[in-house]
């Protein structure tokens, strides 16, 4: 038997998916096994994908998170490219089955496909519909602008159905990287990135100071909580403190298994939605490895391609159906006429083609920048300064970053 590892963020219902599928390939056959381990948030990860790469213990498999996408590519020798990979196998590998987008953010320029797109998403708002009825709002309709959510907000504050009226994830990736792609508005130079290095920030523009701005004031008497960098607010707002929640799609099943009497709306946009870029994280295969164990990988990922899995790993999870096959399959299972919002965050981000300013965000140091952001906003968010100091130090010092990773 030739044995794999792979090194995963997972947590809650979403690491039951990563042991479930590993289970089902392994006794699907006898040749190959995976074996699946936890290693911490997404950039907890990544930092140890990195450092076991250094010290050569590099496990086969590692997910890595969007933000990590620029970093693994500028790995040239360090990774090896799914598409080859995939050659190895026993069944031709067949891009166009994969929903463009997808393949798009994951692939070189020239269309070689770098990683395996496992858990793709978008950001969409959750609610509570018991506090959001106490709070006299209407529980059929979520609110739809962000001026909308700041008046809910209050409102759930200062009826006391909730603590709280708001708490998000990411600050980073949905209030500052999706924030500017559905709102069509420039997050960086060079269409974020994706069109070449040496980025210039551009986010110290009015719209994302008057958005922090609003976070920051209603931070000031608890009607926004901040939950931490990357997920940790979804436990705030599964313990009920919150009525109105901003988190990953994929965050989907651990509210389904909570029980919580919860609805779903589309991601809050200022005037006019544009489309949401790909969140989530893709499979990346390190090089050095033997022909055996590319492989093993090869029927792994083939495994993991399979309509059905597809189908059910989005039906589950509320990740993103990544082949056009599993999207049909689910349309024509009915599953979106019996659950109607579970496909908002595919629209959202199929729904218009593109501008420069929502293509994506691709830095070969994003992970890095992202933590300058979160640095600025928790002073910020503690009061230590105002949104536009925030935004501007984060343009200062996110530009240093850049211009020394990119040389
Ligand atoms: O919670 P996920 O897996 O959808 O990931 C969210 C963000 O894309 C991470 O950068």
């Amino acid at each position: 038997v030739t044995e794999i590892s792979w090194w995963h963020a997972m947590t809650g219902a979403n690491n039951e998916v990563v042991d479930q599928l590993s289970k089902e390939f392994n006794e699907s056959q006898s040749e190959y096994k995976v074996t699946p381990v936890f290693k911490g948030t997404y950039p907890e990860t990544l930092n140890a994908g990195i450092a076991a790469f250094r010290a050569k213990q590099a496990p086969t498999i590692i997910q890595v998170f969007d933000a990590g996408t620029g970093t693994m590519m500028a790995a040239e020798g360090a990774i090896k490219p799914v598409a080859d990979i995939l050659s190895m196998g026993d069944k031709p590998f067949d891009k166009s089955q994969y929903l463009p987008g997808i393949v798009a953010y994951y692939s070189k320029p020239d269309g070689t496909m770098l990683s395996f797109p496992y858990n793709s998403s978008s950001p969409i708002l959750y609610y509570n519909k018991d506090i959001f009825q106490k709070a006299g709002l209407d529980v059929d309709n979520p609110p739809k602008t962000w001026n909308e959510v700041w008046d809910a907000a209050k409102k759930i504050k200062s009826s006391g159905a909730a603590p709280c009226g708001f708490t998000s994830t990411w600050l980073t990736w949905i209030h500052t990287e999706n924030f500017a792609a559905w709102n069509n508005y420039q997050w960086g130079t060079q269409e974020n990135g994706i069109a070449g290095p040496n980025v210039e920030l551009k986010v110290n523009a009015e719209p994302f100071v008057k958005h922090f701005q609003a976070l920051a004031d209603l931070a000031k008497d608890g009607t926004f909580k901040y939950g931490g960098r990357t997920s940790e607010a979804k436990q705030i707002f599964l313990a009920g403190e919150c009525g109105i929640f901003t988190e990953s799609s994929g965050g989907l099943g651990d509210v389904i298994k909570s029980g919580m009497n919860y609805g779903t709306g589309m991601l809050p946009y200022d005037t006019e939605p544009q489309n949401t870029i790909p969140g989530g994280a893709s499979l990346w295969v390190f090089g050095g490895k033997s022909d055996e164990e590319y492989k093993a990988v090869a029927a792994f990922f083939n495994f993991l391609s399979q309509t059905d899995i597809q189908a059910r790993l989005h039906q589950v999870s509320g990740y993103l159906p990544v082949t056009i096959a599993a999207y049909e399959k689910t349309k024509a299972d009915g599953f979106y006429e019996k659950n109607p919002a579970r496909e908002i965050p595919i629209k959202q981000m199929m729904g218009k083609a593109p501008t420069e300013n929502s293509k994506g965000v691709r830095l070969p140091n994003l992970p890095q920048v992202r933590d300058i952001m979160n640095e600025e906003y928790e002073k910020m968010l503690a009061g230590q300064e105002t949104a536009q100091q925030a935004m501007d130090n984060i343009v200062a010092r996110g530009d240093a970053a850049i211009k020394e990773a990119s040389q």
